[in-house]
């Protein structure tokens, strides 16, 4: 049986230091200040926002949720970035992706300032991790970096597939990867032979949002596996990418769904924004 990969554990013991850290700068007269923007309604954005919300509570975060219509229009968007991009006491801003097709998504992104961009997709922190020289880091990979780090898992010299290549979770992470000195192979819908791939693997990373896609034939026993999907299956529950029951016999080591990457994305977004508030004080 899989050793099981607790992000839920390891958030709540994140959660307890950020708490005490918190209140050690509002004794410095910072709080630190969360603006989320939800336009429309996907499902697995009203999932974090929903626990983001109780986090930030939690440790001592202010939270501001501007959620619009679906019909909001870019011009608009836009003009709430700016004002949020010009009030000092708003730390980071995160606009939840995947935005409506009448908005032009990497438009977004490149707005935020890059100081507050707590989401770490703006060109210049994207650029800033490849070269090896991160500003803000993106949540969900650096989530995983943590849970690997925190189970004594090293990636040096280890073979990494990453199925998945998007802005928010494959590249990122497969900057992070690299800059551990792993091996690393980023596979997506054109890649040829996938499950010969996957099951090279020592380290293996779902990030594909589609429910049962690896199964216990694409995993080496042994292996790491990181499930990041968040899906609903048939009957409405919430699932990864991993078909989790026979995978668990194969693998060393599984990340669950819920309480695995998930929870660790929420608690390196509260981190990152303590940080921001923390740099914002010292013109870093
Ligand atoms: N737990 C967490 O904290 C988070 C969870 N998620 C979840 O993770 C999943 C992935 O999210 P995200 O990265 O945003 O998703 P995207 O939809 O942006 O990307 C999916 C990736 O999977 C690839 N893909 C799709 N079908 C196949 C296939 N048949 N074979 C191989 N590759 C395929 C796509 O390839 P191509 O590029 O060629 O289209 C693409 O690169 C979703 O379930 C999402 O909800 C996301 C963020 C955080
Ligand atoms: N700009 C932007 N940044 C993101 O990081 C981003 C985004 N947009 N859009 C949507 C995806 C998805 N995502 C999740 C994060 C945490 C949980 C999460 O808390 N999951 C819990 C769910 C627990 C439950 O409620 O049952 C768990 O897996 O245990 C889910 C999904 C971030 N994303
Ligand atoms: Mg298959």
């Amino acid at each position: 049986m899989a050793v099981k990969l607790d992000g839920k554990k390891l958030s709540i013991k994140l959660t307890n230091d950020l708490q005490v850290e918190t209140k050690t700068l509002k004794n410095q007269g910072i709080i630190p200040k969360l603006a989320v923007i939800l336009v429309g309604d996907d499902p697995a954005s009203r999932v974090y926002v929903r626990n983001k919300h109780r986090m930030a509570e939690k440790i001592g975060i202010e939270s501001l949720d501007l959620r619009l219509a679906k019909d909001t229009s870019e011009a608009e968007l836009l003009e709430k970035i700016a004002l949020l991009n010009n009030d000092p006491t708003i730390n980071g801003i995160l606009v939840q992706l995947p935005l409506p097709d009448q908005i032009n998504a990497d438009r977004i992104t490149k707005t935020i300032s890059p100081k507050k961009d707590v989401d770490g997709f703006h060109p210049y922190n994207l650029g800033r991790l490849f070269v090896n020289d991160p500003y803000a880091i993106p949540c969900t990979p650096n989530g995983i970096m943590y849970l690997l780090r925190e189970y004594g898992i090293s990636v040096d010299r280890k073979n990494v597939v990453i199925v998945g290549r998007s802005k928010i979770v494959g590249r990122p992470l497969a900057a992070l990867m690299l800059n551990q000195n792993a091996t690393v192979t980023v596979a997506h819908s054109h890649t040829k032979n996938l499950s010969e791939i996957t099951r090279q693997a020592d380290i293996l990373v779902a990030a594909v949002g589609r429910v049962n896609f690896i199964q216990a034939q694409d995993v080496k026993p042994g292996a790491i596996v990181i499930d990041v999907g968040i899906n609903r299956n048939a009957a409405g529950k919430l699932v990864g990418d991993v078909e989790q029951t026979e995978v668990g016999q194969v693998a060393g080591y599984l990340t669950p769904v819920p309480g695995g990457v998930g929870p660790m994305t929420i608690a390196m977004l509260m981190k990152q924004t303590i940080e921001f508030a923390k740099w914002s004080k010292q013109e870093k």
